[in-house]
């Protein structure tokens, strides 16, 4: 979990000026200081009271003094230290940094852009006069010197330290973008069975040729990477896409183990304990003689580290595993991840900034199954939960598919569970127009 000092001190100070970080500002260092301490509070509490293991301290800990502090405060509590620097002496890489910044950066928004970048010039000439690079030989740390021309490491000693290191290593701030698509919709899909081997549907054979022309508007001529997984869907979903294409078994989808083959509906029957248990905590279950989604973001790892090393790529994959990247670019915490929507039939481009992942999305207009399963609670059944579990999920095609009805393009087809669809769709106040249950 990252603990950002800057966004501490914008609920104080939403949009200072550089005069504001001169430490000849005493009112400034106060607030500064306040910030860094309400973080490290915070960060320490989540590691006694709520079960944190690794903390991030976003923060320009610049000095030795700021960095003993830091030390003391952790080490006084049991917590290991490891401090990562970034500096960086190339003009131009500083002129980027500055380009993204004042567009980013919630202390420039909406300010005039010329303005915003001679004040953060100037912010930058405040924490110079105090900076002090880190050197201290007791302390845990990595130096990444231009981004990571240059790597320099002190007093590392475990593993999860030299995971860091191989990671910041891999960092790079080239702006780039990421496609991502389900492949286009399969046989297996139509009929609702997890996992195989399937070929498309002739749906998804008409996406896999739509797909070109999808992308071409915001590709244009940048070289792109094609990836996917082994798979036939996805491999027949890129046919149409003129570019170097590369396939990774770590992209193959979730395996479902024994319940490979089946639909939801048939895993309930034959496996009640397991349908539950996976709904009950779906980030964490583990198929019999399958893989859980915990499991796939673990295999997903040299596939994030290609991604954060790499330039653009289109990744064409599976439910399970686009969501576990999505998630990992978006911020989407491990209990949600696994329930979120990830639509057949659109393209999700996302390109990394400084300050968040920007988001856009392109749909196809091919209509395709949803393969989108709500989690089994009374809500199924019309219960109390329905509400609650209803308002969570906006629109009222998402209501009535988070309730087990699938949609086709604003019709709404075969429901798995008819009976339950009716009335929960019925103690959803929606209409015929809306649902058509056949
Ligand atoms: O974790 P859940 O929500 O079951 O989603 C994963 C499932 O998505 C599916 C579709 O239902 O992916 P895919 O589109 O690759 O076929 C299944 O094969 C897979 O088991």
């Amino acid at each position: 979990k990252s603990f950002n000092v800057g966004s501490y001190r914008r609920a104080d100070t939403p949009q200072p000026t550089a005069d504001f970080f001169d430490t000849g500002n005493a009112e400034g260092e106060r607030l500064r200081r306040a910030a860094a301490e309400a973080a490290v509070h915070d960060m320490l509490h989540w590691f006694e009271h709520e079960g944190g293991h690794v903390g991030i301290l976003d923060a320009t800990n610049s000095t030795r003094s700021r960095r003993a502090w830091i030390e003391e405060r952790c080490k006084s509590k049991g917590y290991d230290v490891m401090f990562v620097e970034s500096k960086c002496d190339d003009e131009e890489l500083i002129m980027n940094n500055i380009l993204e910044v004042k567009t980013t950066s919630p202390d420039y928004i909406g300010q005039d852009p010329e303005v915003a970048a001679r004040d953060f010039r100037d912010r930058i000439r405040n924490y110079e006069k105090v900076y002090e690079t880190i050197d201290e030989p007791h302390l845990t740390y990595v130096k990444l010197i231009n981004v990571s021309s240059q790597v320099i490491i002190n007093q590392v000693s475990n593993y999860l330290q030299t995971r860091i290191i191989y990671f910041a290593m891999n960092l790079h701030i080239t702006p780039r973008s990421i496609w991502l698509s389900r492949h286009g919709e399969s046989e297996f899909n139509v009929l609702g069975k997890l996992g195989g081997d399937a070929n498309l549907s002739p749906r998804g054979m008409a996406y896999a040729e739509a797909l070109p022309g999808l992308v071409k508007g915001s590709v244009g001529n940048k070289d792109i990477t094609l990836w996917t997984s082994t798979m036939k869907r996805t491999i027949q979903t890129v046919k149409h896409l003129n570019y170097p294409k590369k396939q990774w078994k770590a992209l193959d989808e979730l395996d479902a183990g024994v319940c490979d083959g089946l639909t939801y509906e048939e895993i309930e029957k034959k496996y009640p304990e397991d349908f539950r248990a996976r709904d009950d905590d779906k980030y964490n279950y583990r198929y019999q003689a399958g893989e859980s989604y915990r499991d796939v973001v673990i295999r997903l790892e040299p596939i994030i580290m290609e991604m954060e090393r790499g330039s653009d790529i289109m990744v064409v994959t599976h439910q399970a595993i686009l969501r576990c990247i999505y998630a990992y670019f978006m911020n989407v915490p491990q209990d949600q991840s696994p329930w979120m929507e990830i639509p057949l039939h659109t393209v999700i481009k996302l390109t990394p900034r400084a300050y968040g992942t920007q988001e856009e999305r392109f749909k196809a207009n091919i209509p395709a199954v949803s393969t989108f399963r709500a989690k089994y609670t009374s809500a199924n059944m019309g219960g109390e939960t329905a509400i609650v579990d209803a308002e969570r999920v906006k629109s009222p095609i998402a209501r009535a598919q988070a309730n087990g009805v699938t949609t086709i393009n604003g019709d709404v087809e075969a429901a798995p569970q008819k009976v339950e669809a009716i009335s929960v769709a019925e103690s959803l106040g929606l209409n015929d127009d809306t649902v058509v249950v056949e």
